[in-house]
This record gives C-alpha cells, structure tokens and sequence, in this order.
C-alpha cells in the first residue's frame, strides 16, 4: 500500500465530511477529551466517509475502539505504544504508525516494526506544547536514512510554503493540522495542499 504523500489530521468526523470530497487521500481522525461512546460515533462515521471517498483513515490513540470498529490503520504516540497490545493490534490486522522525537524513541519505534515512522516537531507548532525543539530539516534525511524503507512523515508547523523543502530533505509524507483548520478558507487551503503535493511529489 502507497500512502498519499498529503496527511491530514483532524479531530472531528465533520472536518472529514468537509474536506475529504476535495481529494484528500490520507487522513487522522485526532480525538482528545471526549467519552468513549463520542468517539466512536466519530470513528464509525469517518470510516463511512473515507470508504466513500477511497480514503485511508488513520485512527489516532484509541486502539482497541479502532480494533472494534473495523478501521485497519492506528497512529500511536511513544506512551501510547508502552500501554497498548502491540499483539492484538497485529492480531486484528492493522496497520501502525508511530511518532518519534529523538534517537531513543526512534529505537523503541524501529523495534515495533511500524508502517511508518512520524518525526516532529519539523517546525514550531501551535497546537500543542511539545517537549521538544523544532527538529529542522536536516533532521528528516537523518532520519529517512535509518529507517530504509518505512514511510517517513514529516509533522509540526508544516504549510503548502514549507512542502517542498520536507520533500527535498527526504520526508514520504506531510502532516498537516492547523495550516489548513485554522485558515480563514479550510476548503481553499485543502485544495492547495492537494495540489502542492502533486506538484512537488516526494522523491
Ligand atoms: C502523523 C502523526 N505524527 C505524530 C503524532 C503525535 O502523536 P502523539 O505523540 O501520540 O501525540 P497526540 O497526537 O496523541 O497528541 C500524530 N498524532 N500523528
Ligand atoms: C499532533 C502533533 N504531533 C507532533 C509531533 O511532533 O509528534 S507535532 C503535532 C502538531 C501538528 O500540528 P500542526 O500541523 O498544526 O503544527
Ligand atoms: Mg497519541
């Protein structure tokens, strides 16, 4: 399986109903702070848009609610992976991604045998506080040239501006949140991306 060098990441089946027409082929469904019954309404209902639009949908977190909805794709943090069933996760047949930050946690990830590896922050972000300074770009070739030839995912403060240099340094994929949610014209910006990532194809 090919993964679209665009990911978009999002924390509501509403923002994949919107955006996922436009052409978006890879996507995070990024929950936090709601119940167990709310999330997976949200997981159902995103799987139901995604099989629509031929979209891979990467569930973020919630492993075993992913297991019991059907989904094939979970994305895992480094605490996440330490409490989760890495068994039963293969067992049910899914496909995992995991994030990194720094060379212990790119070790603990390559152990895993994941099906991609994020590295982050690229840049500085503000969705959230990270415990870590921007990683730059030299940082993603480093990086892509431990793990051969896993998927490589670049994450934190990516823009359309900044696609081509985490594509020239060596990154498979882009990750996106509040450059396309946090613009005045999501759709728009979606389109953008959509296009920039065809353009600028990773190499
Ligand atoms: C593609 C991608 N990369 C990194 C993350 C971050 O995962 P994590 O460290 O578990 O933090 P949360 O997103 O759960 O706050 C991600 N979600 N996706
Ligand atoms: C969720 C997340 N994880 C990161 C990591 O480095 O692991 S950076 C990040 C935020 C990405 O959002 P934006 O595109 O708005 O910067
Ligand atoms: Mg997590």
């Amino acid at each position: 399986m090919t993964l679209d060098p665009f990911y978009l990441i999002v924390d509501s089946a509403a923002w994949i109903r919107r955006l996922v027409p436009l052409g978006v082929k890879l996507v995070q469904l990024r929950i936090k702070d709601r119940s167990t019954p709310e999330i997976r309404a949200e997981i159902r209902e995103a799987k139901a848009i995604c099989a629509a639009h031929e979209c891979q949908l990467i569930v973020n977190d919630y492993w075993q609610l992913a297991i019991e909805e059907g989904c094939d794709f979970i994305h895992l943090g480094q605490e996440d992976l330490a409490s989760a069933d890495l068994s039963a996760i293969r067992d049910a047949g899914l496909k995992l991604g995991l994030s990194t930050h720094d060379e212990a946690e790119l070790e603990t990830a390559l152990a895993a045998e994941p099906d991609y590896i994020a590295l982050g922050p690229i840049y500085p972000t503000v969705l959230k506080v990270m415990l870590w300074a921007p990683q730059g770009l030299d940082r993603i070739g480093a990086w892509k040239a431990r793990i051969g030839n896993r998927p490589l995912v670049a994450i934190g403060g990516l823009t359309v501006e900044r696609l081509a240099g985490v594509f020239e340094h060596g990154a498979d994929i882009a990750a996106v949140v509040t450059d396309i949610t946090h613009n005045a014209d999501p759709e728009s910006r979606t389109l953008e991306w959509v296009a920039a990532s065809r353009q600028t194809p990773p190499n």
